[in-house]
């Protein structure tokens, strides 16, 4: 049996074929452009493939409340010809098949717990720290939908003492995305992230911002693993700096030993590495089969 997944990220729209026990057997990549010009490929890239369901993570915000008029679509975006698109509809009107859809973060979350990281646990909230930051949680065995979805990218930071930037969030200014995400760190310091050595400034500051943020997630949502990923994660000493700056602001009170004791292996990179996505699509579009052929049977 195979199952399609596509990764629909802000750049790239990611389609792959795997099977349920979680091994991708093909892949395609395709930049996101205009929806007239990408979805025709992604719907040609799964004819003939024979999938039995296909699992969508995509780039947000998106619309996930059952039985709604628009659920399925995506809502507010600046990327030309993707604001209310209906993705899935364009979709189910090409394949009569089972679909999984949420959002990237999410899709990540619950790959990473069936397959990563964070396999066999109950909970789980991942982070990409990327061109913006993004929050996915998975909580009891699902993933946290509601109102919207969860947008923790945009919570309000406080401020480091030696930070005098702006921030770059077009909504709030200095939330955690306007002055942690990629592109902040960059304006900040007027070169490349990649470029900037290893014991720049830079990195205790966004250990500072990021760490706030992951304080707040432990404590409002009491997660069993906390998973980083994104373009800036690939700054191998930020875990550590991150991993401490929580210690030190929990400062005692929180007695779990994967806190105390454990601490390198709570809050943890992506047990699937960059493909965390894509696994994740793929595991939403197992569950969205396995859901249907219980219903099948009632
Ligand atoms: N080696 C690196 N070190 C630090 N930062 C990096 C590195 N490589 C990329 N980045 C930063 O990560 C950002 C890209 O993030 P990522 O690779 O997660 O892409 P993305 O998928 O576009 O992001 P998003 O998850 O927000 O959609 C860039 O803005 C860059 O600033
Ligand atoms: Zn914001």
């Amino acid at each position: 049996m195979r199952i399609g997944a596509i990764e629909a990220g802000g750049t790239k729209m990611v389609c792959g074929i795997g099977t349920p026990e979680g091994k991708i057997v093909d892949r395609i990549s395709f930049p996101t452009e205009h929806p007239d010009i990408t979805m025709p490929k992604v719907i040609a890239y799964f004819k003939d493939t024979k999938v039995e369901a296909i699992g969508i993570g995509t780039f947000g915000p998106i619309n996930l409340k059952a039985g709604d008029r628009r659920y399925g679509s995506i809502t507010t975006t600046p990327k030309p010809g993707w604001a209310h698109y209906p993705f899935l509809d364009q979709l189910r009107s090409q394949y009569d098949i089972p679909f999984g859809w949420d959002t990237d973060v999410n899709a990540a979350a619950y790959g990473e717990s069936v397959w990563g990281a964070a396999k066999g646990l109950q909970s789980c909230m991942y982070y990409t720290i990327g061109t913006g930051i993004g929050v996915g949680i998975y909580s009891g065995g699902e993933l946290v939908h509601g109102l919207v979805h969860p947008e923790g990218g945009h919570i309000p930071v406080r401020r480091h003492l030696a930070d005098p930037y702006p921030g770059r969030c077009p909504y709030h200014q200095d939330c955690l995305e306007g002055m942690a995400a990629g592109p902040a760190v960059e304006d900040r310091w007027g070169q490349k992230a990649g470029d900037l050595p290893m014991d720049h400034p830079a990195w205790a500051i966004e250990a500072y911002y990021i760490a706030q943020a992951v304080t707040i997630a432990i404590l409002m949502n009491s997660p069993e693993k906390v998973i980083l990923g994104g373009g800036v994660m690939q700054q191998r000493q930020l875990l550590p700096l991150i991993q401490d700056e929580v210690k030190r602001s929990l400062n005692g009170y929180l007695q779990a030993e994967e806190i105390t004791k454990r601490m390198e292996a709570y809050i943890v990179t992506p047990g699937l590495g960059q493909e965390a996505g894509l696994y994740g699509a793929l595991a939403l579009g197992l569950k969205a089969w396995e859901e249907s052929r219980r219903n099948a049977s009632i």
